[in-house]
Order: C-alpha cells, then structure tokens, then sequence
C-alpha cells in the first residue's frame, strides 16, 4: 500500500489516508455565513477522496476577516448557519462518513478588510462605517494601507478570547479537527515576524516575546476544545524577506507547541511582506516541512505545488512529511485522490452510492 493512502493519527483522530485538502477562502459567505455555494464546495470536496477537509480561514470576530465574504464563526448565528451546512453534507456523504473535516480559525490583522460587508449586497467602505485593522504594532503591510491599531492589553484579551469562543463553537458544530492560521502574514505571524512586530512590552522584542502571543492563542483553544480534537497550526515558515521571520524562529515555535501537545504542523511560507520573493514551483515548500520534522520529530503537512501523486508518495517515502496538502490541484481535479489511488495502485474504501449501485460500470474506472 503507497504511505499516501495510509492511515494517519492525529491525537485521537485517524485519517484514512495523508491527503489533506488545505483551506481555501472561497469569498462566498454572507456576512459571516455559509452560503447554498459551502454546501456544494464542501460536498464536493467532501466526495474527492481525501482524508481531511480544512474548511477556509474563517474569522473568529468580524474585524478578522481578510475578505467581507470570508466565513465567521463568531455568535450563534454563523455557528448555526455552518453547523446546518455542514450536517447537510455530511448526510449525503458514503455511509461511514470516512472523510473528515477540519477548520481554519483566522484572524487577518493588519491585512484584514476594511469595508464593513454585505450591506444591500455590496461593501460598505471604511468612511462609511467600516473599520480600521488590529495588529501587534501600528505598521502597515503596505505604505499606502491604513495604519492599523497596535491592539492594546484589553485587545489581545478579546482577541484570545475570539478564537477560543470560536474553538467551542467548531467543536460544538462536529468538526474533527481545528487548524490555527499562524501563516501568510496574518495576525498570529504578525507578532512572531520582527518586520510587522515593533512592540515593547512582552509580546515584542526577542523571539520568546514574539512567540507569546501566539502560544498564549493555542493555549486558549486548546483548552475550549475537548481532548479528542486534534489542533493543527498552520505556519509561513519563512517571510523570504532578510531580517523576516524565518526557518530557525519556526523550529523554536514549533518545539514550544510540541512541548504544549499541539498535534501537527501544517507548513506553508510567505505573506508577510509585499517585498518577498518566493521561488515558487513544484514542492518548494517541502524543505521547510521536512526542517521542521527533522528538527522537532513532529507530524507535519507539505504543502505547495505537490501535484505529482508519485512526488507526492515520495515526500512520504524519504520522510520529508507526514502528509500532503493540496489546494489548487483539487480545483483542478476534485477527484486527484481517486486518480492518485489508481497511479499508485492503490484502493479507495470510501464509495458514493452511485459506485454501489453501478459496480460493474463505474468500478472499472474507479479503483
Ligand atoms: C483560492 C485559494 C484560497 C486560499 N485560501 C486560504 C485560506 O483560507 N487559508 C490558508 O491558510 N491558505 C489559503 N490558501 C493557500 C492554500 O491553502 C495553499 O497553501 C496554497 O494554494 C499552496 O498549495 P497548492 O499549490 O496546492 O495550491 C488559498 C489558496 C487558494 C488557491
């Protein structure tokens, strides 16, 4: 059997195979809400093969949200509006619900939208009642972006309070796993990248400092969730800018979650800085992934332009990571693991009911 399609254990949560479906913002959502477009993407997604799902980088208070459309998970309403759409697809998934879905819990900072969304349909702009950023330090991602709001001792209270508020609420929904967004220059990178981190007091400074905040956001998920749902922290392992954050920072952050129980690390790079120059093209990001395992023996998800189900299998077979992430090539073919089993020569378990119903015709092309 190929490692691609060999179970995985998450704390207590076993995947049926290493293929993990990273987050995608689908720019869909409605004030916060998942929308009839959730149903059919995480359908749709919930149908490709993969073992884990991670639903889009939802906000965990509306200030958070890189986009007006990004989803919410921040009062009882848009945990509802989720809980129903994610019921509605599970319920049509094959009988044994083999899939699992986790969820991205973001907050955008200094790169969140301004504009107040969705009033009569379009954006709202800032002078008309939207809202200026948060971020550790008053220092824009841009020069010509609005300077956000260094968030004040009362702010990081309520910011770490958002995301655990949030955790309780992706539990209470039935997600198997949270993913935390550290990664792509958003607000928990934001304080640990010297070049968006200019503070003075605890959270800022040397790299114990710049990790704090961070570390104190996992320790308040943690907490609101129970036991049996593994937490994930997504991280840009590099900002690809001189004096930015870099691979040794993310080792060290990496070993502080591994010594706090943090269950995977799911390793992507950039975001940060409009300056950065990223070599992009098949698997550039492994090396950081395969860093991070080498250094910390942590569980660790490659990610970027593994397209390849053969590199893919091999990222897997020389160690380099525990699983694959895949976004874009499951826009492209929402049905890459199926296609991945069959060059691998492996079987799929999980059938939708049109394959039992059909075996003799269907069977032939599915494996
Ligand atoms: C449409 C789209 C939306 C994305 N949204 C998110 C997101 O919500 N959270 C996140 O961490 N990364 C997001 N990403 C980045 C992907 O998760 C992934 O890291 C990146 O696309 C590289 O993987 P790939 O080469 O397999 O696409 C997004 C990417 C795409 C293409």
């Amino acid at each position: 059997m190929p490692l691609l399609f060999d179970p995985l254990k998450l704390g207590a949560l076993t995947l049926e195979n290493r293929i993990v479906i990273a987050p995608m913002c689908q720019y869909s959502a409605k004030d916060g809400h998942a929308t009839d477009w959730h149903l059919m993407h995480l359908g749709t997604l919930g149908l490709s093969g993969a073992g884990l799902v991670i639903v889009e980088a939802t906000g965990v208070e509306p200030e958070g949200r890189i986009s007006p459309a990004d989803l919410g998970l921040w009062d009882d309403a848009t945990e509802k509006t989720l809980a129903d759409t994610l019921a509605r697809v599970r319920a049509q998934l094959p009988a044994g619900g083999h899939v699992k879905y986790g969820i991205q819990l973001g907050h955008a900072g200094r790169k969140a939208s301004t504009a107040r969304p969705w009033e009569g349909n379009h954006q709202v702009a800032e002078a008309d009642g939207g809202w200026v950023p948060y971020a550790p330090s008053a220092l824009p991602f841009r020069n010509e972006d609005v300077a956000p709001i260094a968030l004040d001792d009362a702010g990081l209270a309520r910011v770490r309070t958002a995301f655990a508020d949030a955790a309780r609420r992706a539990a209470r929904i039935g997600f198997d796993a949270v993913e935390l967004h550290g990664a792509h220059g958003y607000l928990l990178h934001q304080f640990l990248s010297p070049l968006s981190n200019a503070r003075t007091d605890q959270y800022g400074g040397s790299l114990e400092n710049r990790m704090r905040f961070p570390l104190e956001v996992y320790d308040a998920v943690r907490e609101a969730l129970p036991a049996h749902i593994p937490v994930i922290m997504r991280v840009s392992a590099t900002d690809w800018v001189d004096g930015g954050w870099d691979v040794e920072g993310t080792i060290a952050f990496s070993q502080a979650l591994k010594a706090r129980g943090c269950d995977a690390m799911h390793v992507s790079t950039g975001g940060l800085s409009p300056l950065q120059k990223i070599p992009v093209g098949p698997g550039y990001q492994v090396p950081h992934a395969e860093a991070v395992k080498a250094a910390t023996g942590m569980t660790t998800i490659a990610v970027g332009l593994i397209t390849d189900p053969k590199a893919a299998e091999d990222i897997l077979q020389t160690g380099k990571a525990d699983a694959i992430g895949i976004a874009r090539g499951i826009l492209y073919d929402p049905r890459w693991p199926w296609h991945a089993a069959a060059e691998l020569g492996a079987t799929m378990t999980a059938a939708p009911q049109y394959l039992r119903c059909q075996p003799s015709g269907l069977r032939q092309l599915f494996r």
